[in-house]
């Protein structure tokens, strides 16, 4: 388990590059298994979980190129599927959440696709029905071995289209049932899908590789299917959720950032719900400016009500960010309730602040209330274990404003969404040093 050692209270100063975003690079890297043809893709985060999933996909067979930093070719004309029955995949498939993402692609292609139960964080259930339940409408047979929690799904005759409602707007769901229905016979409508900017970019690549999908953006899609795809380049947009993550430690650590290229259009309410708790953040061209500022104050509803942030289906506010959105609130002036309503065991971190002073109320597993310290008070040093990914950066990003020297161990849950965290952080200015 390896540790970070933060000294904190120091401001930060410079410009940060974002790197691509995760997510979407977990659906476009999946999305190469639907050709034989070769497709390129540039920018790709060079962090834990694209970085296993890239394994998994050598490991299918698939002929992986890398041309320079982030660029990468795949080729997936000659598959190894004995491999998806093998020990090593059961590990190595469930260590990660992208993983179930080659499922959809390859009962597309190959008529059969198997998955042990998927890793990721440990927020609170993260169940597959709807993922299973699209792949069953479109044709295929499902089973599910409990002792092993092994899924599988076979269409030895090829899949057909239908019309589906999802039971949730569940991202990754959305992503393997859309990768299905693209070689499937005829035309499915997918109603109440997913349409964060992941999706919308994975649908822009699969119809540049010769797919037919409408309705991109919206929550109602249409898909002819076609009989074969080709190959395509594809470019990963910036990580709006790590985007979101340095916004919030500009502001707690009160310190002057530039975030360079990022994307505005596809940020959706990511800057107006920072503006909400005071921050100020400015356009420049496609950077974000994050002036040096004393404080920031959380802004109340027109009739004096206590703010609310809580998340949503895009185009709603991203569960990723709450936890940060948290964590700075905890220097704001002002109180704010923060109602995490995806996930079930999200919040359990703000303990680790309440040791360092903080003054949060957790109300129940989904809601915690915040009382800002206007930073009359400084968070103090403390030593913490980092429980998931979006909880671990909130961490660091209160050890980064407090005083005195904190320890998160388990950083291991941070790089699995922060390229190299720690050299961009000593790059602004920050005292980290990563102890193995
Ligand atoms: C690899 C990847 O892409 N992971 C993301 C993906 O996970 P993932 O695709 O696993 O998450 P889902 O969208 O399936 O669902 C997330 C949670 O929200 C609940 N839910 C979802 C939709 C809905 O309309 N109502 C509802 O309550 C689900 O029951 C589940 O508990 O999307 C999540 C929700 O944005 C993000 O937190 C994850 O970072
Ligand atoms: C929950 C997240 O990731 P995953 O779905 O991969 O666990 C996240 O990125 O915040």
């Amino acid at each position: 388990m390896a540790t970070f050692q933060i000294e904190g209270g120091h401001k930060l100063k410079g410009e940060i590059n974002p790197q691509g975003a995760k997510n979407e690079a977990l659906q476009i890297l999946c999305a190469v298994l639907l050709t034989p043809e070769t497709v390129q893709i540039d920018n790709i985060p060079d962090i834990r979980d694209v970085n296993k999933l890239i394994q998994i996909l050598e490991n299918l067979g698939v002929k992986v190129k890398k041309l320079g930093k982030g660029s990468y070719t795949f080729t997936a004309d000659n598959l190894d599927l004995n491999y998806l029955e093998s020990d090593l995949f059961k590990q190595e498939g469930s260590s990660l959440r992208g993983s179930i993402m080659i499922v959809g692609p390859l009962l597309a292609r190959f008529g059969k696709g198997y998955i042990p139960r998927p890793g990721g964080d440990k927020i609170g259930r993260r169940r597959l029905d709807t993922h299973f339940e699209g792949f069953i409408k479109l044709g295929a047979d499902f089973r599910y071995n409990k002792e092993e929690h092994f899924y599988g799904v076979d269409a030895p005759n090829g899949l057909t289209g239908t019309y589906m409602l999802l039971d949730q707007a569940s991202v990754t769901g959305t992503a393997n049932i859309v990768m299905a229905a693209v070689l499937a016979k005829g035309k499915t409508t997918i109603y109440n899908a997913a349409c964060e900017p992941y999706l919308q970019q994975l649908c822009r690549m699969l119809n540049s590789m010769g797919a037919k999908i409408e309705g991109v953006g919206s929550n109602l899609l249409v898909i002819e299917g076609v009989e074969s795809l080709g190959g395509c380049t594809h470019r990963v947009l910036p990580d709006m959720i790590e985007i979101g993550s340095w916004i919030g430690l500009a502001a707690m650590t009160r310190s002057e950032i530039t975030i360079k290229n990022v994307s505005w259009e596809n940020l959706g309410l990511i800057p107006e719900t920072f503006r909400k708790l005071g921050i100020t953040l400015d356009r420049v061209g496609d950077d974000i400016h994050i002036p040096e500022q004393d404080g920031y104050e959380i802004q109340s509803y027109i009739d004096g009500s206590i703010l609310t942030v809580s998340d949503a289906p895009w185009p709603g506010f991203t569960p990723d960010l709450l936890s940060i959105v948290l964590v700075v609130c905890t220097q704001a002036k002002g109180s704010v309730l923060i109602h995490q309503k995806m996930f079930e065991s999200r919040l359990f971190f703000v303990d680790k602040l309440i040791d360092m002073g903080a003054k949060i109320i957790l109300c129940d597993p989904h809601r915690a209330t915040v009382i800002g310290h206007n930073f009359e008070s400084d968070l103090k040093a403390t030593t913490m274990v980092s429980p998931d990914i979006r909880a671990g950066i909130s961490l660091l990003i209160a050890a980064l404003s407090a005083t005195g020297t904190s320890t998160i161990q388990n950083i291991e849950q941070i790089d699995r969404g922060y390229e190299n965290i720690d050299e961009r952080l000593r790059a602004i200015g920050a005292r980290i040093e990563r102890i193995a």
